[in-house]
């Protein structure tokens, strides 16, 4: 009773998040944020602002003790059209403005970075966050989505690795995540070398995606449902099976045993732990965890 006084409370006095330019972020169930790309009208292309924001929002939500899963989709007509093409022509004039090589490197350099950090900020956050995918998924959308936890699309949903297309390899997460994705270096190799267009049966077939829905509505309340699933749990668990998911991807089994173990001689001695197992001992409901 306590307990449940005190989450009622707290979601009360909960505060509310940034706001965003480019971005829209909901809390439509208890500890599940929504972040929607919200540049529709420039089919949530990603200019500058959005690269940025995406990074300052995920590391906003990461931190939370109010979230515990996130679902990301976009407004409107398409998830993305990937890189906002004008920005690009901007900075092409930009650079016209600076002669020489080494320091037209060290704006690319820097640029190059900030984009691959917004990328990564969804794979760094702690919080599970699921990607529900609609219409377009081209170039930089295929890197968000890979940095992921978990991918849901529409029937109608589509997918480039359309880099090439542009006369670029490329270099914020697909060549890198796609391949652990999917599996394939020969499959990989084939979608990045020609950017051809993939379909949500070939995508589900590869396991791009685990899931895909005739409409996009039914697909939202999915993932919320998942987001929602996942938010009952504790978050001391479910925070440290996702970083131990994520180092272990680039190390050895050994080292990846060895990760989990310094992090469980910790949270083995945290009261989720001691709940969790009562709980399920005695068949009772489940506990409500207390905020992260
Ligand atoms: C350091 C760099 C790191 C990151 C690199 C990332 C690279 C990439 O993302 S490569 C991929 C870049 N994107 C594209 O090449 C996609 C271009 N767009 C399209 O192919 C189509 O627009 C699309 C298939 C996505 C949708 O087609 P649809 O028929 O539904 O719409 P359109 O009539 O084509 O477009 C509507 C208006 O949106 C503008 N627009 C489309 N894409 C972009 C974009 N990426 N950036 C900026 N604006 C875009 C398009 O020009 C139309 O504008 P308007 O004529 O003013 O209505």
């Amino acid at each position: 009773m306590f307990k449940l006084t005190k989450l009622v409370i707290s979601r009360q006095s909960s505060r509310m998040f940034s706001s965003f330019e480019t971005l829209k972020v909901t809390t439509p169930k208890a500890f599940v944020a929504h972040v929607e790309l919200n540049r529709p009208d420039r089919l949530n292309a990603l200019n500058y602002t959005l690269w940025d924001e995406l990074t300052k929002c995920f590391k906003e939500l990461g931190s939370s003790p109010d979230v515990r899963s996130i679902v990301l989709t976009g407004a409107g007509k398409h998830f993305t059209a990937g890189i906002d093409l004008m920005d690009m022509l901007q900075l092409g004039q930009k650079l016209s403005e600076v002669t020489d090589v080494s320091r037209k490197a060290k704006l690319f350099d820097e640029l190059i970075e900030h984009h691959q950090d917004s990328i990564s900020s969804l794979e760094k956050c702690p919080k599970p966050v699921i990607a529900a995918t609609h219409s377009a998924v081209v170039g930089a959308g295929v890197d968000m989505i890979t940095a992921a936890d978990i991918r849901y699309c529409t029937a109608d949903c589509w997918f480039s690795v359309k880099e090439v297309d542009i006369g670029m390899a490329a270099d914020v997460g697909t060549l890198q995540r796609l391949p652990k994705v999917i599996g394939s270096q020969s499959l990989v190799r084939e979608l990045c070398f020609t950017g051809r267009k993939f379909k949500s049966d070939e995508a589900l077939k590869w396991g791009l995606v685990n899931r895909v829905f005739d409409t996009k509505e039914e697909m939202v309340e999915e993932a919320l449902k998942l987001a929602e699933n996942i938010a009952s749990k504790s978050p001391v668990a479910v925070q440290a099976t996702k970083k131990n998911l994520v180092y272990s991807l680039e190390h050895t089994n050994q080292e990846g045993l060895d990760h989990i173990r310094e992090i469980n001689k910790i949270n083995l001695q945290s009261e989720d732990f001691f709940n969790a197992v009562i709980a399920g001992q005695s068949k009772g409901e489940m506990p409500k965890f207390s905020k992260l």
